[in-house]
């Protein structure tokens, strides 16, 4: 283990020695010494816990302060591969593929290339695979338990295999390594592209930005806005005009960078203040836990932007203009605005929607009766999902603590504990051709590499539908209060 961190630590000392070579800085001043790009601002480190390797604060940095330019020459972009006259004249025949498809391609061109290719060393340091929904097997995807996270991982499966299906034609010709014809290779690909690329304004599939890569992500999060922290102070102190432009922009849009065409560059900004040694983490956008795992492969166990979906009546659907995606209850089991509004008007006689339709629009409550309806029917309906569901809140935390075991090495566990989730460890172990019975001797360095890996996704499919749970208990909780507190009883 420790050859293997040093070797990863030769890595990233390469990584930054090639990226001050070609002009990536974290420097305001360009004459920065070019045994690394960082040290002024930043430094790599590992983050336990909280994306692994990333990027910390070299010194205190002000929100607003630029903390990294990446020169446009640095990016991997589908434009910058398609420089070499023979790749474009061939991608030139296959104008049906997509953006995405296209930069899949070019990736795995410039992976063929091997030591020849300019960004050889940075491709050198990508991970070497991924924990995003397409690598689920179809054991790990019922895992999640839920109909509608099921769906998602199976279309997001169907996706990669049907783009690769799409790229095959096109990558044949290229003529690359028979290796990377495979559908593995494919999917390696894919996952680099959907867990690193930033926007960019002149590609949809965006670009590949080394360093820029390595922060991790952080919920966008409006009390940003508000921190003592004068933006003044961060505008004054910047020279630049793109600067002051940028910061601009991020205070509006919540971004923590972009493409600029005044310096040709990539620019990233610190998005708060940041103490010395702390990880500086970067917002990729919004997203709830299950488009987290889909496209990057993780979860944040505090998620202000998560979701839960119930199954609603198909009517409740059809009284209104609002879309599904914003019926659904908060992290914190309130229902979300749009789902309360839609549910008073939906228990309403549909002789009396029209008039209430303002009242409810507004947010304001139709009458207690109504309120108490609604309630009702949303805790009976969290009642219900929950009771569907094969395992319990408790069952699922047992298991994640069995799984954490597991991937500490911990030798020896009681399986008594384990109660009706024993069943699905057997399961686990058995549909990986080990038996169960020996697991309680297994060490996690022990076990075949397949299986830690099948091991990580199926804990992330647990912690998943443990996190939906949650809310949907939370919701409960929180309509059975709001229904005393209604009650004619609890007021006297
Ligand atoms: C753009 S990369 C960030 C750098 C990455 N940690 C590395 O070592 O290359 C995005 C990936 O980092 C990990 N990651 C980022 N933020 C995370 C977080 N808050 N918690 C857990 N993993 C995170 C996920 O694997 C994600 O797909």
């Amino acid at each position: 283990m420790a050859g293997e961190e040093e070797k990863t630590m030769a890595g990233v000392k390469a990584l930054l020695s090639w990226a001050a070579l070609i002009g990536i800085s974290d420097s305001h001043s360009r004459n920065s010494p070019l045994s690394s790009c960082l040290g002024h601002s930043l430094f790599v480190s590992d983050f336990p816990g909280a994306g692994g390797r990333g990027l910390g604060a070299a010194r205190e940095l002000r929100r607003g302060e630029l903390v990294l330019r990446v020169p446009k020459v640095a990016l991997l972009t589908t434009e910058s591969v398609l420089l070499d006259p023979k790749i474009s004249s061939l991608m030139e025949r296959h104008k049906h593929l997509s953006p995405v498809q296209r930069l899949i391609v070019c990736l795995l061109v410039e992976v063929d290339k091997g030591r020849s290719s300019k960004w050889y060393t940075y491709l050198s340091q990508l991970p070497q695979d991924y924990t995003t929904l397409s690598n689920f097997t179809v054991t790990e995807i019922k895992s999640l338990q839920v109909d509608d996270a099921i769906w998602v991982a199976e279309k997001a499966a169907e996706k990669s295999k049907s783009d690769w299906n799409g790229s095959l034609s096109l990558l044949k010709e290229l003529d690359i390594k028979p290796q990377l014809l495979k559908f593995k290779s494919w999917l390696w690909a894919s996952q680099t592209v959907s867990s690193r690329t930033l926007h960019v304004p002149w590609d949809e599939a965006g670009c590949l930005c080394p360093v820029g890569d390595l922060f991790n992500y952080d919920a966008p999060d409006d009390s940003v806005l508000y921190e003592n922290d004068e933006i003044e102070v961060a505008l004054k102190s910047c020279s630049s005009k793109s600067t002051v432009e940028a910061v601009n922009t991020s205070t509006e849009s919540l971004t923590d960078g972009g493409y600029e065409e005044s310096s040709s560059s990539y620019c990233l900004y610190a998005r708060r203040r940041y103490k010395q040694g702390e990880q500086v983490l970067l917002s990729y956008g919004t997203y709830t836990n299950l488009e987290l795992l889909e496209h990057y492969g993780f979860l944040l166990p505090q998620n202000p932007n998560d979701k839960a979906f119930i199954k609603l009546d198909p009517d409740l659907y059809k009284i209104t203009s609002w879309t599904n995606e914003s019926l659904y209850i908060q992290p914190d089991g309130t229902p979300s605005f749009v789902l309360l509004c839609a549910l008073r008007l939906w228990v309403t006689p549909i002789s009396c929607r029209k008039s209430c339709m303002q009242l409810v629009i507004s947010g304001s409550q139709i009458s207690v009766q109504n309120e108490v309806q609604v309630l009702n029917w949303l805790a009976k309906r969290c009642y219900e999902t929950l009771w569907n569901l094969p395992t319990t809140i408790k069952e699922d935390k047992i298991l994640v603590t069995g799984i954490d075991k597991f991937q500490k090495g911990t030798a020896w566990m009681d399986f008594s504990d384990f109660g009706p989730v024993l069943q699905e460890l057997k399961n686990f172990f058995e549909g990986h051709n080990l038996k169960f019975e020996e697991s309680k001797n297994l060490v996690l360095d022990e076990m075949p590499i397949r299986v830690r890996k099948s091991l990580e996704r199926w804990r992330l499919a647990v912690e998943w539908r443990l996190g939906y749970k949650d809310m949907i208990f939370k919701c409960f909780c929180y309509c059975k209060e709001k229904i005393d507190e209604l009650s004619p009883c609890s007021k006297s």
